[in-house]
């Protein structure tokens, strides 16, 4: 056993509906056993309680639980930073040309081992993941998942239309390949299956019904796809789909649309889709970093509250600008901000909802990951910013666990990520800090 002592911040519950729900221990500790939390609460409590526990002091910095990153893609690291264009542009010019690259598996390995070492290195320690077309690299990607110990649900993307030939399928491949990706790999280890189909523009109906034909099959694995990102996205979507009611009907009319949903972006719904997502339960990712990098619009996310649909945050990597689940709350607050009285004011304790345990509920992972109560796997972050930094200067002055949680997401980095942990195994530290300076 192993008692874990630092400050430590954790939302339990939501923030949106508990005005409380941050829980705060200035002094705290969590006990860890075979990989899962035994107890959270006050260090003298627990080390009394717990004398043989062996003791990881980590005092000096801030314990949250590990990042849960709800919508990022495997094969846009190399592509991150490709600014200056809308979607469909971007998706042309960038995006697909790289990823055709991904049926060569020296590639696809490569990259998986940047993308594994970027989620890890920046605090995320569950991401719902975005895959290859090629079976052959999601093999690879979750293959250097199970090896670093992180916690991901992926799967293949699938189209049949409107991207490059290499990167169509057919629905009957799509189906036999989904099929033997779910055998080999859902359940096996951290490792969950996600049916993803790129978007509606790149999916015919078959491959819809293609889909939907594993998701009833599998009753345990995810879905997730794309929606209302872009006004012109949308319009192609309307032509191609006439008998369609709206964007989520090409979803919702194919079964696809489930508490097992985890949709990305929903930057321009109408209050029907707002609705039918409420009643099923599905969520909406919300990447606010990629929505401004791709001039995508103002996540309404007061609207999305108003009807009942659950929210939570992705990086988009690489529409994205990065791996940070901080920049990403960070971004997410400015924008609300910026919409006057149709944004939400976001307090700290709703940005470490959204970056953790909002993620594991869109994933239904709740029982296992997201914050620190008993029985939850120990997946954590330790930040501690360097000596010299500004972070460390604004945290060594906060005046309370707020201003502390704020700073955090204001200024933190990769460089401040220390320690990462997934059920008790460490997947991340960072190297030797350079002594700073000594005035002479
Ligand atoms: N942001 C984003 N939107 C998409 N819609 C379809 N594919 C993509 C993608 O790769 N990134
Ligand atoms: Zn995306």
């Amino acid at each position: 056993m192993k008692l874990y002592r630092a400050q430590l911040m954790h939302t339990p519950a939501s923030p949106f509906v508990f005005p409380d729900a941050l829980q705060v221990l200035d002094d705290g500790a969590v006990l860890v056993g075979n990989g899962r939390i035994l107890a959270t609460g006050s260090y003298t409590e627990l080390r009394a309680a717990h004398p043989q526990a062996e003791g990881v002091d980590l005092r000096g910095g801030v314990l949250l639980p590990g990042f849960v990153d709800t919508h990022v893609h495997f094969p846009q690291v190399r592509i991150i930073g490709g600014l200056g264009l809308p979607l469909l542009d971007w998706l042309d010019t960038y995006t697909l040309p790289e990823e055709a690259r991904f049926g060569d598996p020296g590639h696809a390995a490569a990259v998986a081992r940047e993308f594994v070492s970027g989620l890890a290195s920046h605090g995320t320690t569950t991401a719902l993941v975005f895959g290859s077309h090629f079976a052959s690299a999601v093999d690879l990607l979750f293959r250097e998942a199970s090896r670093v110990g992180l916690r991901v649900v992926a799967g293949q993307v699938v189209s049949d239309r409107m991207l490059r030939p290499e990167l169509h399928t057919t629905p009957e491949r799509a189906y036999a390949e989904g099929r033997e990706l779910i055998g080999r790999w859902h359940g096996q280890g951290r490792n969950l299956y996600a049916v993803t189909p790129r978007f509606s523009l790149s999916a015919s109906e078959g491959m819809l019904d293609a889909c939907a034909a594993l998701m009833r099959e599998f009753g345990d694995v995810r879905f997730t796809s794309h929606i209302n990102e872009n006004r012109r996205e949308i319009e192609v979507v309307r032509d191609l789909f006439p008998g369609s009611r709206d964007y989520l009907d090409t979803y919702e009319r194919a079964g696809l649309v489930t508490r097992r949903s985890v949709l990305a972006h929903s930057v321009h719904p109408s209050d029907r889709e707002l609705g039918v997502m409420a009643e099923h339960r599905c969520t909406a990712a919300h990447c606010p970093c990629s929505n401004s990098a791709l001039g995508s619009g103002l996540f309404p996310l007061r609207r999305h509250l108003a009807a009942g649909v659950h929210v939570s945050l992705g990086t988009d990597v690489g529409g994205g600008t990065g791996f940070s689940m901080l920049k990403e709350g960070l971004q997410a607050y400015f924008m609300q901000q910026l919409m006057g009285e149709q944004g939400y004011s976001l307090t700290p304790a709703h940005l470490l909802y959204l970056a953790t345990r909002a993620g594991a509920e869109a994933l239904g992972l709740h029982g296992l990951t997201g914050d620190f109560s008993v029985g939850q796997a120990f997946d954590a972050v330790y930040l501690r910013p360097p000596e010299g930094s500004t972070l460390h200067t604004v945290l060594r002055h906060a005046e309370s666990a707020e201003r502390t949680l704020a700073a955090l997401f204001a200024l933190g980095t990769q460089a401040d990520v220390a320690q990462v942990w997934v059920q008790g195994d460490e997947v991340y530290a960072r190297g030797p800090q350079p002594t700073p300076e000594v005035a002479r």
